[in-house]
């Protein structure tokens, strides 16, 4: 049997120290995907990795395959550059009236080699960009499920979305373009310009006067670029949010008329989207223009310098042709290079963005050891607990205490925002409570390895939400391993299987988004199921008001109360019928605990009780007190 001893804001031995089992991070490990339970550091202080370094440690397990398939578009590339050279003897066979089939056929030779070796080069590249994004994606989706909930309510889910879908993907544009392109372009210039030196060294003067002249004025270009960069793929994250903010609540959206007002919302973020779009297309356009325009600009110079100096007969004509033609090959490694520059630029924000969500505080994993006695119910006690969300102000547990004996039922009253629900996400360490200790099974919470703690309790929310997917994935979802004779008898229990016999297939029909939408009694039912499946050692149910009618309340609480015969169940009670078949109530009045003990206690004894009884839980059943 239970019991329950309540006392006004009482003392009792605290532990307001911090938490001190380990937190899940991977802020110092961005290539290394989570082990579930490893232990691991904490996040570091704001002082951690650069995001250049970030986006290396990405790349550095490819490393093989990315220099192999630089050198080989590098090969391609080279090809190219012997164009020139092959022309100029054309040139020269011509004016020596030799045959010029030779270096024809070999120029020929060499396109189509160039050609074949690059394909292959960038076919690697952007299979090895695919590797890259597909792993940053497996590491943040994995990281997000084991993010703090606190943590996760400061996020929008649209952006968190954006996050792990356009920002990883721009992960392979830096790849491709970025590190392999500028790493190519570098040494293609250098080719280019050993070429333009043979070729003729006054004339290679002339160009890198002018081209790092304009070069000079680029780079200066360049932080704009960055920040705009940023700021566009910020502004698709709140985009998505907008968006999401409305695909949350589209009923309430429709029913409130408020659809023009979130139309226009959602444009509004969109036009942001595109202005912050547009603002990096035209330092985009600036900079590649001005680099274009530096080789036309060195093409009219040396054009002139070089016409005088073939006009004095210091210069062969064919070495001019072939300058030139150098002179516009140019425009692959300066191209690659500001492309190489621009991609860097939006793979460092997409970087720095993905690296925000995996330095977020990780969920403890709790202390590893041996799980207070096996299968058997589990008693909890709140000893002076106190906790807030974060407004320090109004503390939402001001001093909780309580205790539940195993088995049995006990019920937890108050007004709203008493602190009730608080008390079961403190059982689950949604959140970490701040002070006093909380004891499930004997044993510190915090000395709890996580998964067994949650493990051995069922959480049934009020509002408890259908996951899309059939039925039968829905009922299973806590206890995926248990076999059909139990999921048949979850469903009978629950009166579930009306429901199943008129769905067209039956417990794989699917239901939630896409699928058949369920009663709000439906969805607590399968909730119920869910939790008895699991077989827990601690029941926590937030029950629903008003979403069972007479026949399927009776049933559940029947299956309730043979529940509470094998097990503890702690509920959030809102009718009258179920705190009377409580062992013990728990009455909440802002953050302490004011009174416990049973109903004819209470009613005889508390003014507040009373008070509750006839209004909130009569009016949930309309039982007489
Ligand atoms: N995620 C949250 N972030 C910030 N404050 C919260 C959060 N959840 C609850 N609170 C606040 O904490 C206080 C206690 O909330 P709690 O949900 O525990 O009350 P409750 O007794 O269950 O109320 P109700 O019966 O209305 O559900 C309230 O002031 C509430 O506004």
């Amino acid at each position: 049997m239970s019991t329950v001893a309540g006392t006004t804001g009482a003392t009792g031995a605290g532990r307001g120290g911090p938490p001190e089992d380990v937190e899940a991070s991977v802020a110092d490990a961005p290539d290394t995907p989570h082990a579930p339970d490893a232990p691991r550091a904490k996040a570091p202080e704001k002082s951690g990795p650069t995001p250049l370094r970030l986006l290396l440690a990405r790349v550095r397990p490819h490393r093989g395959v990315l220099i192999r398939a630089g050198l080989l578009s590098l090969a391609g590339s080279a090809a190219g550059l012997a164009m020139p050279l092959m022309a100029k003897y054309a040139v020269d066979a011509f004016a020596a009236d030799r045959s010029p089939v030779a270096p024809l056929v070999a120029l020929t030779a060499l396109v189509l080699a160039g050609a074949c070796l690059s394909a292959y080069g960038r076919y690697l590249m952007a299979r090895t960009g695919e590797g890259v994004v597909l792993r940053a994606r497996d590491q943040l989706v994995g990281r997000i499920m084991r993010l703090k909930v606190p943590a996760v309510d400061r996020l929008t889910p649209g952006d968190l979305q954006s996050r792990v879908t356009s920002d990883t993907t721009l992960l392979r544009t830096v790849l491709s373009s970025g590190l392999v392109e500028s790493f190519n372009s570098v040494l293609m210039l250098l080719g280019t310009v050993a070429f333009m030196a043979y070729m003729d060294l006054t004339l290679l003067g002339v160009t890198l006067v002018v081209i790092v002249g304009i070069g000079a004025v680029t780079a200066l270009l360049m932080p704009r670029i960055q920040r705009a960069q940023l700021r566009a793929q910020e502004s698709v994250g709140a985009m998505g949010a907008a968006l999401d903010r409305v695909l949350q609540a589209f009923r309430t959206v429709k029913a409130s008329g408020a659809e023009e007002r979130e139309t226009a919302a959602v444009a509004e973020a969109a036009r942001h989207a595109h202005d912050r779009g547009v603002s990096v297309a035209k330092w985009s356009s600036v900079s590649d223009v001005t680099m274009m325009m530096s080789i036309q600009l060195a093409f009219l110079a040396v054009l002139g310098v070089g016409g005088a100096r073939v006009a004095s007969g210091s210069l062969e004509i064919s070495s001019l042709i072939a300058f030139l033609l150098y002179l516009f090959y140019l425009m692959g490694p300066i191209g690659g290079l500001v492309e190489g520059w621009t991609g860097l630029q939006s793979g460092l924000a997409a970087v720095r963005r993905i690296d925000e969500v995996e330095s977020l505080p990780g969920e403890p994993v709790g202390r590893p050891g041996s799980v207070p006695g096996e299968g058997t119910p589990l008693r909890v006690a709140f000893r002076d607990v106190t906790f807030g969300y974060g407004d320090e102000r109004a503390p939402a547990h001001k001093g909780v205490t309580f205790e539940v004996a195993t088995g049995g039922m006990v019920a937890l009253v108050g007004p709203s925002g008493a602190g009730k629900s608080t008390v079961f996400s403190l059982l689950e360490r949604f959140y970490d409570h701040d002070g006093g200790t909380i004891t499930v099974g004997g044993r510190d919470i915090r000395d709890w390895p996580l998964t067994e703690l949650r493990g051995s309790i069922a959480y049934v929310e009020q509002d408890a939400p259908v996951l899309a997917g059939t039925l039968r994935e829905n009922l299973l979802f806590a206890a995926p391993d248990a076999p059909e004779e139990r999921l048949a008898e979850a469903v009978a229990r629950t009166r579930l299987d009306t429901l199943v016999a008129r769905l067209p297939d039956g417990l794989d029909t699917a239901v939630g988004h896409r699928g058949v939408t369920l009663s709000g009694g439906e969805r607590q039912r399968i909730a119920i199921a869910r939790a008895l499946l699991r077989r827990p050692r601690l029941l926590l149910l937030d029950e629903v008001t008003s979403q069972l009618d007479a026949v399927n309340e009776q049933a559940l609480r029947d299956v309730i109360l043979e529940l509470a015969a094998q097990t503890t169940v702690l509920v959030i009670a809102h009718r009258l019928s179920t705190v009377r078949h409580a062992d013990r109530i728990v009455v909440l009045e802002e953050g302490r605990v004011r009174t416990a003990g049973t109903h004819e206690e209470l009613i005889a004894s508390d003014d507040l009780y009373r008070e509750l009884a006839t209004t909130q839980l009569a009016a949930a059943t309309d039982q007489p007190v």
